[in-house]
């Protein structure tokens, strides 16, 4: 049986349990069975005492809150219409789910409201962090650490203050194994039910499934069970191919069925694991109707199969050999990965997202340059998670965000007691943690000019020296830099050293600003698919039409924050976003901004006007910003590019 499911402990063995780790401090394996035991082991190591508070616990602030549900949107997005649909399910219980992510800070809780009213006694809800380092062994940390279902009751709770609480947590994955988060279903633990954890590890599954099918709605995908019926339920197994028949995803029951781990399914053909040819499931997946093949596993285990081909691998190289007899041997389709997912047809952004592909297995620093909001930070993290060092940590620094006084210890790291307030152990630094993977610095702009001086000096020698001496560390860190200043004019004035800036920039991206792209309505329509997923939900048309002139001086920050006030202000019955379910500022803009056919009739009427119009108005523009070009274009809302662009069609015409 899975030690998860091992019936809870006896209220006498917790009562010698508790016994024997006051007056020995040993933790009993014996009484609390290997999982609680090793749990409790590392709850009495965190410093942590069965009857004392909590002390220093961390509570993130509502400003840290929103960055992290920013942060989690995709888990979100999936998770949420599972815990509604789970809590209309246990709306008799008397209890409360709650979503954390992988740090265990708490995102999201419902459920009964009294129950919620009680945990907010021991800080169970949104906000407050529940790993095992703070809070003990708990079903949320205790699940993430362990990376695998259980059950903490009553008084297996490593703090006397939560033995009041049942919890049955579940840790979901997502398709290559990493690991984005927990969900809990917390109770009175008078209320114990042993069917609660099934029903947390069904909801897990479902998250799953759909966080698989949206990620790998684009490649083929392998449906397997060994009973025809079981394909398409919850209990199917599932495997995403690339385009040459390599395995790039799975669920949990694929892994269990082929008997692999996550880390080497990546390494792997099809065919290594199922006797079937990728010609053969080429064929089965372009016969119409897509009845089930019978296949075996390498092993020998005969299974059912269902082969679903996504909209990119139409196509593939395989399907055309599949089809024709005189091959023709086309490019290799663009894999479906995150940069691909970024593009949803505007042209300047699709030409940036080629030319970062071009450059992905290379060791060429990128810089990021666009205006704040434009999507920098979710360009540079899906430039890692499509590349090669994928696998490894991608570090964030904001340059801007710290002090000048604490940047050099940050990035640098130091040695034990390197200046005061220094913390006893020492810390390795960003640089040193983002060996192997890559370095994301956002406002590099904002670097003062000493530590400009240090970074060259790692990036030249590929070697740091911790703050307070010590011997230098080889590290092998892939750059991407981030700032919406003109670092070329910030060299000019000498604030950003020229000999730094050549070395960031091995090639620089200009992402464009929200108002410049021709894709809104396919961002929108994207955004909104992954805020209320299946919910068909969309702009009014008179909205739509607003959306379209507005300037969004916030850009995509700006659309996901009112898009996801929006899905938050709708009824469950409602599929159309209008005016009422706007933030009141927004819709204060919106009002002012008319639609550009109904301010510009009679100046549309040739094209000559439109010319004539244009420089008019850019003339105008430099008049008034005394002839800076930055000012004129922020006053015009158009990139600096954008408006040389215009100076030069001006004058050539
Ligand atoms: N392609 C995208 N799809 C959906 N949302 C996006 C996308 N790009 C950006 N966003 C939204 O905009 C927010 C801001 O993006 P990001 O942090 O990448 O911008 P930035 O250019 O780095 O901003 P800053 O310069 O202020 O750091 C994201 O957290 C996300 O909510």
């Amino acid at each position: 049986m899975h030690p998860a499911l091992t019936p809870v402990l006896s209220p006498a063995q917790v009562r010698e349990a508790h016994r024997q780790l006051n007056s020995s401090g040993e933790v009993s394996a014996q009484l609390l069975g290997p999982v609680l035991a090793r749990s409790w082991q590392r709850s009495a190591a965190a410093g942590l005492s069965p009857t004392a508070r909590p002390a220093g616990a961390p509570h993130a602030s509502s400003a840290q809150l929103r960055q992290a549900l920013e942060q989690q949107r995709e888990l979100l997005a999936h998770a949420l219409p599972v815990m509604n649909f789970l809590h209309e399910q246990t709306q008799d219980s008397d209890g409360m789910l709650v979503l954390a992510d992988p740090d265990g800070l708490l995102l999201h809780s419902l459920g009964d409201l009294q129950f919620m009213h009680r945990a907010e006694r021991v800080a169970l809800r949104p906000g407050a962090n529940w790993h095992e380092c703070w809070r003990g062994t708990n079903a949320v940390g205790t699940a993430l650490v362990e990376a695998q279902p259980l059950v903490v009751h009553g008084g297996e709770h490593f703090l006397e203050r939560n033995a009041f609480l049942t919890c049955a947590a579940a840790p979901i994955h997502d398709s290559q194994g990493r690991l984005l988060g927990a969900l809990d279903l917390s109770g009175d633990h008078r209320g114990y039910h042993r069917h609660t954890l099934g029903l947390v590890r069904s909801a897990v599954r479902m998250i799953e499934h759909r966080l698989f099918e949206t990620r790998h709605g684009d490649q083929l995908r392998l449906r397997l069970h060994s009973q025809p019926e079981g394909l398409s339920t919850l209990t199917e197994s599932l495997l995403a191919l690339s385009g040459d028949g390599w395995v790039t995803g799975a669920n949990k029951a694929a892994l269990a069925l082929l008997g692999q781990p996550w880390q080497t399914l990546g390494g792997l053909p099809i065919e290594q694991l199922l006797e079937v040819s990728m010609d053969r499931l080429m064929a089965s997946a372009q016969r119409a109707g897509g009845a089930p093949l019978r296949v075996q596993t390498v092993h020998g285990q005969a299974l059912w199969l269902r082969i679903e081909p996504g909209q990119a691998s139409l196509g593939t190289p395989a399907m055309v050999f599949a089809a024709q007899p005189a091959p023709i041997a086309l490019p290799a389709p663009a894999p479906a990965d995150e940069l691909a997912a970024l593009d949803t047809g505007d042209p300047t952004l699709h030409a940036v997202l080629a030319r970062a592909r071009r450059v992905l297995d290379k060791p060429i620093a990128l810089l990021l340059q666009g205006e704040s909001g434009a999507g920098k930070e979710v360009l540079a993290r899906a430039v890692h998670r499509s590349g090669p060092r994928r696998a490894q940590a991608f570090v964030a620094v904001n340059c801007a965000a710290l002090p000048e006084s604490l940047i050099e210890a940050e990035l640098f790291g130091y040695r034990p007691g390197a200046f005061t307030g220094a913390s006893r152990e020492g810390a390795p630094g960003r640089i040193r943690e983002a060996d192997g993977g890559v370095l994301f610095l956002d406002e590099i702009g904002d670097m003062p000019l000493a530590m400009q001086g240090r970074l060259l000096r790692v990036l030249q020698d590929r070697l740091v020296v911790p703050l307070g001496g010590g011997k230098p560390v080889a590290v092998d860190i892939q750059l991407i830099c981030a700032t919406h200043h003109a670092l070329r004019e910030q060299m000019r004035t000498g604030q950003f050293r020229e000999d730094l800036y050549y070395r960031l920039n091995g090639l620089t991206l200009q992402l464009p600003p929200l108002r410049e792209r021709q894709d809104l309505e396919a961002l929108v329509q994207r955004m909104l698919q992954e805020l209320a997923p299946g919910q068909d939900v969309q702009l009014s048309p008179e909205l739509a039409q607003r959306f379209a002139c507005y300037r969004w001086p916030g850009n995509l920050r700006q659309l996901a924050n009112a898009l996801r006030t929006a899905c938050a202000l709708m009824e469950p019955h409602e599929t159309q976003i209008t005016w009422a379910h706007l933030p009141d500022d927004l819709a204060e803009d919106l009002r002012a901004c008319a639609p550009l056919r109904e301010t510009a009739p009679a100046a549309v009427e040739t094209a000559i006007d439109l010319r004539e119009l244009a420089v008019r108005t850019v003339e105008r523009a430099l008049k008034e910003s005394d002839g800076n070009l930055s000012e004129a274009a922020r006053r015009l809302g158009i990139s600096r590019n954008t408006l040389y662009r215009k100076l030069r069609a001006a004058r050539s015409s």
